[in-house]
């Protein structure tokens, strides 16, 4: 099935946790099909914390999407996340933003990621990599910017 992640960092060596937290996800059973641009964003939520480094991956998995959500928050543990402040600082966050179509309510699993369309730090990189998908709302990617200030590291 394809998805796309989310990938995010804002404390310490951000390029370091993004390039470990990809290669942490890529194995046989993710395959990583596609990678966005590093693209450096304004805190989305809670404003007082330092500029994020975001960017989405497009996989090709055979996982299950809660099996998948699992191996995203294994990778987290393993490079040292810590869940403090809702919305804070974090060294590596991974959200599962879309699976196929599919759609899920459950609280440990929402999909798409409920945030998805209100989030430019999610919609620039995702729709680098799928100019065109369509969301949610039956509204095309190319016409959602989302919330908040987002530039690309490199051209
Ligand atoms: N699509 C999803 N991707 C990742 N986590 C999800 C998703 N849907 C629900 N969750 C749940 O959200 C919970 C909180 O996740 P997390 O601590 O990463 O939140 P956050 O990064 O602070 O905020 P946000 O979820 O708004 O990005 C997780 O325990 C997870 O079960
Ligand atoms: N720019 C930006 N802002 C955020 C981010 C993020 O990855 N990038 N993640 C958050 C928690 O999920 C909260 N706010």
């Amino acid at each position: 099935m394809r998805a796309f992640l989310g990938l995010g960092s804002n404390l310490g060596d951000r390029a370091h946790y993004l390039e470990e937290a990809i290669s942490a996800l890529a194995g046989p059973l993710i395959k990583v099909e596609a990678t966005s641009r590093i693209y450096e964003t304004e805190p989305w939520g809670l404003m007082d914390q330092p500029l994020y480094w975001n960017l989405v991956i497009e996989v090709e998995t055979s996982l299950e999407p809660l099996e998948l959500l699992h191996v995203c928050q294994a990778v987290e543990h393993q490079l040292g996340r810590e869940r403090l402040v809702h919305w804070g600082p974090r060294t590596i966050d991974i959200d599962l933003l879309i699976y196929d179509n599919t759609v899920s309510e459950s609280k440990e699993l929402i999909l798409p990621h409920p945030y998805l369309e209100e989030r430019a730090f999610v919609l620039a990189p995702l729709r680098e990599l799928a100019p065109e998908l369509v969301l949610p709302s039956g509204r095309s990617i190319a016409e959602v910017s989302g919330e908040g200030k987002v530039h690309p590291l490199s051209i």
